[in-house]
């Protein structure tokens, strides 16, 4: 049965690439309000898989569901936030700008993207960042308003693959404070892929990924 609370159903997710199969037979949920991290080796298939959830590609075998989006991602836009390992801003448009961009490409009028970007990046503790052009933030800056950018328009889930990986450790744990905080002030739940064991470890859930499948978290040895 569906679970009609849940962000995400995976059912059998296979996602191939010519030869190569990145996701194998994958089945997966996850819930309202989780905070999952994503580990495993580099090529382990992370990244596709986190793609998969986030509606920006296409499973090759399997089904893939949004219980409570009516529909596809790509027709809500929003509604997932996703953060990348760079930050992507746009570099000609201020901090404000980027972060109503999402705002703007869902339909909101000018001003209240405006606003609504302002109140994200107060969230966020930016507000003195907002007139800023990108190549003026440092990179964990940077990182930070690729953070409020994905969330300005509240959305339900937080996809982060890899966000801490170009970070020294402090910076690491700053960005983790930073998606902790506003995924429990707005209610999403948190999807993180990371290499970083001391990152991982702030997440209640673990998805350790091996060969394309999820396999349970090995127990620490004592
Ligand atoms: N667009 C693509 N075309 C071809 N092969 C791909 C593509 N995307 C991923 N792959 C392959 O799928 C496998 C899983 O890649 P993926 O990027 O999901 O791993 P990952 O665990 O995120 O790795 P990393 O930790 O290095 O980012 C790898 O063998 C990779 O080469």
């Amino acid at each position: 049965m569906v679970d009609d609370r849940a962000v995400f159903v995976g059912e059998h997710l296979v996602r191939t690439f010519g030869a190569t199969t990145a996701v194998r037979d994958v089945s997966c949920v996850v819930g309202e309000g989780a905070r999952i991290a994503v580990t495993g080796a580099s090529g382990s298939g992370k990244s596709t898989l986190l793609h998969l959830i986030a509606g920006i590609d296409e499973p090759t075998g399997g089904t893939a569901g949004w219980p409570r989006l009516d529909g596809h991602p790509r027709q809500h836009p929003g509604r997932i936030g996703i953060v990348l390992q760079r930050p992507a801003l746009l570099p000609t448009l201020d901090v404000g700008e980027n972060v109503a961009l999402p705002l703007l490409l869902a339909g909101r009028p000018a001003e209240s993207a405006r606003l609504a970007a302002g109140d994200t990046l107060a969230l966020l503790g930016l507000t003195e960042l907002v007139d800023r052009l990108p190549h003026e933030l440092s990179g964990g800056q940077a990182q930070r308003v690729a953070v409020a950018r994905a969330v300005a328009a509240r959305p339900q889930l937080i996809v982060a693959d890899e966000p801490t990986a170009a970070m020294d450790t402090d910076g690491a744990a700053h960005l983790v404070d930073a998606l902790l905080a506003v995924a429990d002030r707005t209610c999403a739940a948190l999807l993180l892929a990371t290499h970083d064991t001391a990152v991982a470890d702030r997440l209640q859930q673990r998805w350790h990924v091996v060969d394309g499948t999820i396999e349970p978290r090995p127990e620490p040895s004592c």
